[in-house]
């Protein structure tokens, strides 16, 4: 009996040691996790990420989760008869747009998951950016054939305060963030890309890693034409190809870049619709996604 129960434990004991060097180079830091609205597909899958962020945070790491919701926007835009149109890849938000954006992140998806996390004890706090100034942002005006263009409500930020967030960290908690900015100077708020939103947090928090859980396998080499993965990118090889990329893509290989240019030590993209995607990227050691990694040194000490 003893030496069954010893036979069937031994490949779990086993797989927890496999996973020491990951946690031990891990142990106490901060990883940023975008969880991508359209990786929400399902109960089952909302329930495993909550069970992989709160393993991390009982492996002795800080999570610091940034969820988006574009799918949940759009369908409750389309419930009040507004027509979502993006532009650079960021939805253009009229003021009635944006109030139904902050009730859908704050109110709904962000409520959603940090229940979620809270089966497990009670971990899981919910902002905003608006709270404790953490994120301020500017009109945003992206450029389009050259030129600035007006997309509304939607926000550059310009300053974060992680005071609240790390005030959550030392505590324990699990800060849960939904990406609306407050506007230094006209009292309004902001819609801010979710991608933007957590690499800017990953760089202010000084987050070793990022990672954006999104629904596709990682970056493709040639989209649409192939389902090629690139496994490991460097910044610089990134900022070549960001001209080439399309849609979603976008802002996700853009705040990759910001996030390793600015000290964080890998970046990664993963597919969220897996069950449990955070702990297969720790369990493997190249990953399963798209790795992007600062330049390496020209003296060669640094990373990768
Ligand atoms: N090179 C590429 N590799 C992978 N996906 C790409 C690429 N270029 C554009 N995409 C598109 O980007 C989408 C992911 O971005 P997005 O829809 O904003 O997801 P999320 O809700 O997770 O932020 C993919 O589903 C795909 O349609
Ligand atoms: C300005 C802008 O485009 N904001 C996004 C915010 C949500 C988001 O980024 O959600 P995903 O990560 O699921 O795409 C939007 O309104 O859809």
């Amino acid at each position: 009996m003893t030496t069954t129960r010893k036979h069937t434990a031994l490949p779990k004991a086993r797989i927890l040691v496999e996973a020491l060097p990951w946690l031990t180079r891990h142990h106490g830091k901060t990883v940023v996790i975008k969880f991508g609205g359209n990786a929400m597909v399902d109960e089952e899958l909302k329930a495993a990420f909550a069970q992989d962020v709160v393993f991390l945070r009982h492996a002795g790491l800080k999570p610091v989760v940034v969820h988006g919701g574009g799918p949940q926007i759009s369908r409750a835009l389309d419930r009040h008869g507004i027509v979502s149109e993006f532009r650079a890849g960021l939805r253009v938000t009229t003021e009635d747009a944006m109030d139904v954006v902050r009730m859908v992140l704050a109110g709904q998806v962000q409520r959603e998951l940090v229940g979620l996390l809270n089966r497990h004890g009670p971990l899981a706090v919910g902002l905003t950016g608006e709270d404790a100034h953490t994120l301020t942002a500017t009109r945003h005006r992206p450029e389009i054939d050259g030129e600035p263009v007006d997309i509304g409500r939607v926000g550059e930020i310009t300053d974060i305060d992680t005071g609240a967030i790390e005030a959550l960290l030392a505590d324990g908690r699990i800060p849960v963030v939904s990406s609306i900015a407050r506007s230094q100077d006209d009292h309004h708020v902001y819609n801010v890309n979710a991608d933007t939103a957590a690499a800017a947090l990953a760089a202010a928090l000084g987050a070793e890693t990022l990672m954006v859980l999104t629904d596709v396998e990682g970056l493709y080499e040639d989209w649409p034409n192939s389902d090629e993965v690139i496994s490991r990118l460097t910044a610089s090889q990134l900022e070549k190809l960001l001209p080439e990329l399309s849609s979603g893509m976008v802002p996700k290989m853009e705040g990759c870049l910001h996030a390793v240019r600015n000290g964080v030590t890998t970046a990664r993209v993963i597919d969220g619709r897996v069950q449990h995607s955070i702990l297969l990227e720790i369990f493997t050691d190249e990953g399963i996604g798209t790795m992007v990694v600062p330049d390496e040194k020209p003296d060669g000490q640094g990373e990768p």
